[in-house]
């Protein structure tokens, strides 16, 4: 049986402006599972980043239960967050945020080693293997400024996985490429996926993104539509 990775019951969030409180999720149930890929759709505005936020320990629900590899992480301190997040978790965004004026193998290495010149023997090469699985070994000494939309996005994905991340949250991967660099991105995620069970939640609205998961998760009116 497929292992659970991450069980979210009843997540409520809710957003306050000044005088005015909005609850974008409204009490959201979900497992995810060891080696899938699960799309997660829903209307702009509908609070996929917030929970992609939220199952990610980077920001704080209102109320509600998670938990991490059957460890609850209900009222534990930002450090230990952090330190669940960096041991279990990768992220990759519509912009990659990657550091402009650092190499791709710095970028690849950032989140496991302090970057500019400082990298262990295991890390480098770690980075380097990673940057080789994702078809940009010739361009490890590149910075981060001198590559294209779809390689920054490979390199970003390279950087996602360094610490051996069990489960990777893809906030529209896609969402800034052209088509062909969308699908050379899409192909390169299910590689992972299928050679390493990696589990993938991506928040998209592109449905031949979707179509190309395992599942589909669907946002409405602030709950998982069943
Ligand atoms: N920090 C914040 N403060 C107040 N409201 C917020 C905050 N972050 C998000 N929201 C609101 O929460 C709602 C959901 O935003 P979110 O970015 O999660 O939606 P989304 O489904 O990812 O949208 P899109 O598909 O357009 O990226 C929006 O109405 C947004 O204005």
């Amino acid at each position: 049986m497929s292992q659970t990775l991450l069980l979210a019951k009843d997540i409520i969030k809710t957003f306050r402006n000044g005088e005015q409180e909005t609850c974008v999720l409204k009490g959201i149930d979900l497992t995810l599972t060891q080696g899938k890929m699960i799309a997660l759709q829903g209307a702009s505005g509908s609070g996929k980043s917030t929970l992609l936020n939220i199952l990610g320990l980077l920001m704080r629900p209102t109320s509600g239960e998670l938990r991490l590899l059957d460890h609850a992480l209900t009222g534990l301190s930002d450090g230990s967050l952090s330190s669940y997040r960096n041991r279990h978790l990768g992220f990759v965004f519509q912009y990659h945020n990657l550091l402009p004026d650092f190499t791709a193998l710095e970028n690849v290495a950032f989140p496991a080693a302090a970057p500019a010149g400082r990298l262990t023997g295991d890390i480098r090469k770690r980075a380097l293997e990673l940057l080789d699985k994702v078809g940009l070994s010739d361009r490890s000494h590149f910075l981060a400024s001198q590559l294209s939309g779809g390689q920054k996005q490979r390199v970003a994905i390279a950087r996602s996985l360094i610490n051996n991340p069990k489960l990777v949250f893809a906030d529209e991967p896609t969402g800034n490429l052209d088509q062909d660099s969308a699908k050379q991105v899409m192909a390169l995620l299910r590689d992972i996926n299928r050679n390493d069970n990696t589990t993938f939640l991506i928040s998209t609205h592109d449905n031949s993104v979707a179509a190309n998961c395992d599942e589909i998760v669907r946002i409405i009116d602030g709950k998982i539509a069943n």
